[in-house]
């Protein structure tokens, strides 16, 4: 019997896309989080806190809105479809720099979807038929942010001509993420459509084999291969016409001690792997450590290219979206999907 409640509390994380050649296929989860708060109202409000507050919208076409995403659940599945939508106020608390390649538009319908189910009382299946991943997927139009922002970790999502399916890929500990996160946004729209409709064949068996040999790095521990495994063909040349700042920070990144560095989702932000040589950072030797030396190199050179931003340093995270709380409260009132 489904339980509905008055309040939900969910939290998100961002996620790198593509990661040099896994486009529209590889993803990982980071340690940045946005947390929604949905709750029951006389009357619709919307609160955006930090990331976004002066920019995102404040009403139905915010990615996080329930009602839109309940209408969207309807024609699927008969959700949600026999009571009428009620009346919500929003909070949103965003720490993820949206429309800067960190997935914040996955994040946000992942977010409103896990709420709007968690407030209907609604249950999908997330192990077999992956349904949440499924429907997430169908409003993104790619699998490889919404899938580790569900699932966390590091997932290769891909399309069955069914359904959508993922698989997770062991992370190694320690891992560190580096990211130039530039004050200029990047509209994921926009730096898709300079992509060109057809592919050569050399530059498909360029990425399959980075693609493979990636995947092998991070399952394996084996950072050394991240530099050639996380070069691409495919997006990362034609995206630099639009940001001529990418190969020089990846460069710079990799001079400095980077393993490999790359266009984070669409960009604008890029992204440097660094430690993880063994065990965990907090045993790793000083020399090890290179969060720094790349930091700088990054900002460096974008500075040189007249490219002002930010740095963030974290690392991948196992942890998916998850409910934190809800009211009224049960005994299983803390759940990971
Ligand atoms: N709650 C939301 N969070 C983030 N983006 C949103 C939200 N609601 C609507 N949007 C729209 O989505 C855009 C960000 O999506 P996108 O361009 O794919 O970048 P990102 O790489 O951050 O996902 C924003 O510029 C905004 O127009
Ligand atoms: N594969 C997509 C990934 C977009 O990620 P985002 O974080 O920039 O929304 C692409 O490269 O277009």
């Amino acid at each position: 019997m489904p339980v509905e409640r008055n309040r939900v509390v969910v939290r998100v994380p961002a996620t790198t896309a593509n990661m040099g050649p896994g486009f529209d296929c590889i993803g990982m989860a980071l340690g940045i989080f946005n947390e929604l708060i949905v709750e029951r109202s006389d009357a619709f409000a919307m609160e955006i806190i930090g990331e976004g507050q002066a920019e995102l919208p404040r009403d139905a076409s915010n990615l996080a809105s329930y009602q839109a995403l309940s209408l969207a659940l309807r024609p699927r599945s008969g959700l949600l479809a026999r009571s009428t939508t009620p009346t919500l106020s929003y909070v949103l608390k965003n720490a993820i720099p949206f429309a800067r390649g960190l997935g914040s538009s996955s994040a946000a319908i992942v977010a409103g979807l896990l709420a709007g189910l968690t407030l209907a009382g609604h249950e999908l299946s997330v192990q077999q038929d992956e349904e949440l991943l499924n429907i997430a997927a169908d409003l993104e139009g790619h699998p490889d942010n919404v899938a580790p922002c569900i699932y966390g970790g590091l997932q290769i999502g891909v399309h069955t001509g069914r359904r959508w399916m993922s698989t997770r890929v062991s992370v190694p500990h320690g891992l560190q993420a580096v990211l130039f996160v530039p004050d200029t946004p990047m509209e994921t729209a926009t730096a898709r459509a300079v992509l060109l409709p057809t592919i050569q064949r050399s530059e498909a068996v360029f990425n399959i084999g980075r693609a493979a040999m990636l995947v092998h790095a991070f399952n394996t521990g084996r950072l050394d291969k991240l530099q050639e495994a996380t070069r691409d063909a495919l997006h990362q040349p034609q995206r630099s016409g639009i940001m001529p700042v990418l190969f020089p920070v990846i460069d710079a990144a990799i001079a400095a001690g980077a393993h490999g560095a790359f266009l984070s989702g669409a960009g604008s932000t890029i992204l440097a792997l660094t430690s993880g040589r063994r065990g965990d950072v907090y045993v790793q030797r000083s020399d090890e450590r290179k969060e720094k030396e790349v930091s700088d190199a990054m900002l460096a050179a974008a500075r040189a290219h007249n490219m002002p931003g930010k740095i963030y340093v974290t690392h991948p995270v196992e942890l998916g979206a998850h409910v934190v709380s809800v009211e009224p409260a049960d005994a299983s009132n803390s759940q990971s999907v």
